[in-house]
């Protein structure tokens, strides 16, 4: 049907678009429709040849037959030739019938076939000598196109019914079937103004809807491409509004000229007196059609109204069915919008709610590590950073061996027995091979600021020699802004913070560095010669303390330290530092409202590192470096391993550098150890011992760490206590030798006075000596009160007073405390090694000058075993 092409046409160019979008219009079967009305007509024709033929002879065609039983039925062409021959007899002289079923005829097959071919051509040929649409005889062969054959049956039921109503006039058809081949041609009516506008199509029978929108002024281009091009641009989710309103317009337009016309053939009726409500079969027995080649006369008119009437109520019917479809495709197009807002809103939840769940996660990541922090903290467990130094310049680039997997992570590959595995390490956190320096400080930052606020502060880098320990810490060779080590952003932090505190704390900061090289202790901020302070054991108080102000200071410092350093070049590095060095910040300060004391320190410990002689090619000097290094590093390990198996005596004293990390590993401080492997694979196994180490490390609690903070309070008594003492002390003014007294406990005290001797050195030089007289024990602590602020300056030495005097108490009762860690510095190291402008001073009471005026006191005092300071 044209309606029927119509429809498909315009759907089909939405499924085109739609399909262009990327969605199909499921939803629309046009081809199930297509068939539909596919069989509908198949069997009005197959009804109708049965009717003309008799039940009987019309047995092989069913009533309602599929295609192939439609084909097979009329296969034969004996239907065919008998209906003709029925509308026109002898129209097909000779038509073969079906063999009897009792007569056997030899190789009927061959012969029937040859003989159904006659039939269908003598068939064939007829129907064109009528000028009736035709087929192709293939056309009942299996494949071929039965549509053709449904078209002619049904042409030849329109011609016969022509017939039947007295064959007046012109009889024509339009139909889906093979073109006349012969010259008789169908008469088309084409002058009428609906037929200008949908025409029909004469080999196809479609609707020209193009030349229809280009009358109704909507395009110059073909409907497909005109639609395509309205849609090709527009969103998915507008289509269905837009074909919506298409369709309406065209059916509006479409109307408007129906109703032009009926109002013209109702024109037309009236003045030829035809009623217009008859219908067509009236107008056929009244015999007012005629044909269209007749004269025109007044019948004609009639004819010509009554044609216009069969075209109205044609497309009229169009119209309707055109409505209905438009109307289902609205509300497909409906449902589509529909489904689509719905999945709109589905997928909108969904995204809402995963960015919830996603903002939900990083909240929950965030609180994780703020409460692991906390336990950490709380624990006090030695936090464990790892590093891993990228391959050098000029260094043959292999693959790594370490790989990150998530921030905290790390994987190692190993050799195993099935070819690689994968080795996994947790720490607190993991720096791949592109982590910037300032990256690494970040993550160190809250440690480093926590100094102000009084708490005792440890960081070390540990690794094999060349893994970057020197670079965390320091910097590369060259330095850049960029370059700068924890050292040299810790401090100059440290300037920021006190800067911004300013106006509440007043802080102090002094720096001491030294390095424990080949077991001894060397004093790195010296500008005259490398000082051996190891004749007294661990004996950094004699170090030099320097009051910094800011980070030029340091910086200034810090190449002194770094030029007094014991480096040399070896295999595996060529700047390897052959000692460990340890920058130790003092921070003091003083609440300007409450008055209270805030002590902060920080040890900030560049270790030498590990290596395999063998590895390290080292002999002669090298080679003892070497082994000193690697026994502190083992006594390290030894130290570690009993912390984390918390064993009660811990080996501290059997190093050095176990003596001087003493504090930090075992006490109240915040700890934090930066590990640091290389990516080469022949460093696989210190990689691993270095990554187990590491790991053992992580265990050790330290417990909470505590801040060294004196309340207000704290501060009135203990200037209480202060100046009584400093009012006994002055009763004892006359005193020219230090005098000795005993205590109930056995301990004794040792008082002096600067009138007894020059210095408060001198003091402490002879406590010690007498301290060795009397029992070889070793001195546990040096307290030095400053008499004239009254404050208890325990572990610093206050040097502005104008009376200080000194009091030891000597442990003669319990065995001595080897290496216990008397390591405050002694004033006369207390001085400024910075150049200073002329009338710079260091901070108040560091100045070693000041001292020289006043009585000064130092209480040493025993403390318990193991207890620091
Ligand atoms: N993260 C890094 N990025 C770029 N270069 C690095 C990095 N870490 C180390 N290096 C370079 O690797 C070399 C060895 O580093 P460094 O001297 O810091 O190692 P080390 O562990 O201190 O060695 P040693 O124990 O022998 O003193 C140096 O040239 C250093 O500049």
């Amino acid at each position: 049907m044209a309606e029927g092409v119509l429809q498909l046409d315009v759907a089909s160019v939405v499924e085109d678009v739609l399909q262009h979008h990327g969605k199909r219009l499921c939803d629309i079967d046009l081809a199930s429709r297509k068939a539909e009305e596919a069989s509908l007509r198949r069997n009005e024709a197959a009804g109708w040849l049965r009717k003309m033929v008799g039940v009987v002879a019309g047995k092989d065609l069913p009533a309602q037959p599929s295609e192939e039983e439609f084909r097979l039925g009329l296969r034969s062409g004996i239907i065919l030739c008998n209906v003709l021959n029925k509308i026109q007899p002898g129209a097909v002289p000779k038509v073969v019938e079906a063999p009897s079923d009792t007569v056997i005829i030899p190789d009927g097959a061959a012969l029937s076939a040859y003989q159904y071919f006659e039939n269908v051509r003598n068939f064939l040929d007829a129907m064109d000598e009528k000028g009736i649409p035709t087929f192709e005889a293939s056309d009942l062969e299996q494949g071929g196109k039965s549509s053709r054959i449904v078209n002619c049956v049904l042409a030849l039921k329109s011609y016969n019914d022509w017939k039947q109503g007295g064959g007046s006039g012109v009889w024509k058809f339009g139909g889906n079937s093979k073109p006349p081949s012969t010259g008789k041609q169908y008469v088309r009516r084409n002058s009428e103004l609906f037929m200008n506008s949908l025409s029909r199509n004469s080999s196809a029978g479609e609707i020209d809807l193009t030349q229809n929108l280009n009358e109704m002024g909507t395009s110059h281009s073909p409907l497909q491409t005109l639609i395509r091009d309205l849609l090709s641009d527009k969103k998915q989710e507008y289509i269905p509004v837009i074909v919506e309103n298409m369709l309406s317009k065209v059916m509006e337009e479409f109307e408007q000229r129906l109703e032009s016309l009926n109002e013209e053939v109702r024109t037309t009726l009236r003045d030829t007196g035809v009623p217009s409500s008859k219908s067509h079969g009236d107008l056929e027995t009244s015999n007012i059609v005629k044909d269209e080649r007749q004269p025109e006369n007044g019948s004609y008119d009639g004819a010509h109204a009554l044609k216009h009437q069969e075209l109205v109520e044609h497309q009229q019917r169009s119209i309707q069915e055109l409505k209905n479809t438009l109307n289902s495709t609205k509300a497909d197009m409906q449902m589509l919008q529909m489904k689509f807002e719905a999945e709109v809103n589905n997928l909108g939840k969904y995204l809402n709610g995963l960015a919830h769940a996603a903002s939900g996660y990083q909240k929950v990541v965030e609180e994780n590590r703020r409460l692991y922090n906390q336990v950490q903290d709380l624990k006090g467990n030695i936090r464990v950073y790892c590093r891993i130094r990228p391959f050098l310049p000029g260094q043959p680039k292999g693959l790594s061996i370490v790989e990150a997997v998530d921030e905290r992570t790390l994987s190692v590959l190993t050799p195993s027995k099935h070819g690689k595995a994968k080795k996994f390490f947790t720490f607190n956190k993991f720096f791949g091979p592109s982590a910037s320096q300032e990256e690494v400080f970040l993550d160190t930052q809250p440690l480093i600021r926590s100094v102000l606020d009084g708490y005792n502060v440890c960081i070390f880098a540990y690794g094999q020699t060349g893994s970057g320990k020197t670079f965390t810490m320091t910097g590369p060779k060259e330095l850049t802004q960029e370059s700068l080590g924890v050292n040299y952003r810790a401090l100059s932090d440290l300037f920021l913070i006190s800067e911004q505190r300013k106006d509440s704390i007043s802080y102090d900061v002094l720096v001491q560095m030294i390095e424990i090289y080949n077991e001894q202790v060397r004093d790195l901020l010296v500008t005259d010669e490398i000082r051996n302070h190891s004749q007294n054991g661990f004996n950094v108080p004699n170090a030099n303390l320097v009051p910094v102000k800011s980070t030029s200071d340091v910086i200034y410092l810090m190449n002194l330290g770094l030029k007094n350093r014991a480096v040399s070049s070896t295999a595996m590095n060529d700047r390897s530092s052959r000692s460990h060095s340890c920058l130790t910040v003092h921070v003091q300060g003083r609440d300007l409202t409450s008055g209270s004391i805030l002590r902060g320190c920080m040890h900030l410990v560049d270790l030498a590192g590990s290596e395999r002689v063998d590895k390290s090619e080292a002999v002669g000097d090298r080679l003892k470096e070497a082994q000193y290094i690697n026994r502190s590093l083992s006594a390290l390990g030894d130290v570690i391993s009993s912390l984390a198996q918390k064993q009660s005596h811990v080996p501290y004293r059997n190093s050095k550098l176990t003596q001087l990390l003493q504090d930090s590993l075992g006490g109240q401080a915040k700890t934090l150890m930066f590990v640091h492997i290389s990516p080469e694979a022949d460093a696989l196994g210190e990689t691993i011992s270095t990554l187990k180490f590491a790991e053992r490390v992580s265990t050790v609690e330290l417990g909470a760490a505590r801040a060294n903070k004196d309340g207000a309070d704290v501060k009135e008594l203990k200037e209480q206590i202060a100046s009584l003492k400093s009012g006994l002390t002055r009763k004892e003014r006359g005193l020219q030798s230090p005098s000795r007294c005993s205590s109930p406990d056995g301990a004794m005290f040792i008082t002096s006075s600067p009138s007894c001797s020059s210095s408060w050195q001198s003091s402490i030089a002879m406590s010690t000596e007498d301290e060795k007289s009397v029992s070889g024990d070793w001195v546990d602590k040096i307290m030095v009160n400053s008499l004239d602020d009254g404050l208890d300056y325990s572990d610093e030495l206050e040097t502005h007073s104008s009376e200080i005097h000194f009091q030891c108490q000597l442990n003669l009762s319990k065995p001595k405390q080897m290496g216990s860690d008397v390591r405050r510095p002694s004033p006369k190291h207390t001085r400024s090694l910075i150049p200073q402008p002329p009338n710079r001073r260091v901070p108040n009471g560091i100045n070693s000058a000041s001292h020289k005026h006043g009585r000064q006191t130092v209480d040493t005092k025993r403390k318990p075993s193991g207890v620091g300071k």
